[in-house]
């Protein structure tokens, strides 16, 4: 089994700050040029006033929630939840620290590149 592990962080010294249930992992603020890396990499994701934003449609209803399903599954796994607005098809998404007073983190970059995975998934079902 794949499990994800944010490797060589350090342990939370404050449990009901961790992240990521396995690991343990503290969120790390990302910022300036290495964002700007990162976000490169996420060509979909947009910064809207400094909040990790990705709008998508699916095809249909049933992928949307199946979609939904498995953001909802892993935001539990990593203790780490991405405001989702949705309607019918459409759905926003929305990822910031809030621990780290709303800056962006490893772990919303993390959560983001999974959530890309999921959407190329049901979008391929096309
Ligand atoms: C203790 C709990 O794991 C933390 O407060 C988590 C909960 N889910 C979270 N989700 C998001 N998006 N940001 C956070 O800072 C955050 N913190």
């Amino acid at each position: 089994m794949n499990v994800d592990r944010a490797e060589g962080h350090p342990p939370a010294k404050n449990p009901e700050k961790m992240y990521n249930k396995l690991s343990k992992a503290v969120p790390v603020a990302i910022t300036g040029y290495d964002l700007s890396k990162a976000l490169a990499g996420l060509r979909h994701w947009k910064l809207v006033n400094n909040v990790l934003t990705r709008e998508v449609g699916f095809k249909d209803y049933e992928s949307t929630w199946a979609f939904l399903t498995q953001v909802h599954m892993r935001s539990h796994l990593w203790g780490h939840h991405p405001t989702i607005t949705t309607t019918y098809v459409n759905v926003k998404l929305e990822l910031s620290t809030h621990d780290l007073q709303d800056q962006i983190s490893d772990i919303d970059l993390k959560m983001a590149k999974k959530i890309e995975e999921y959407i190329q998934v049901h979008k391929h079902n096309e």
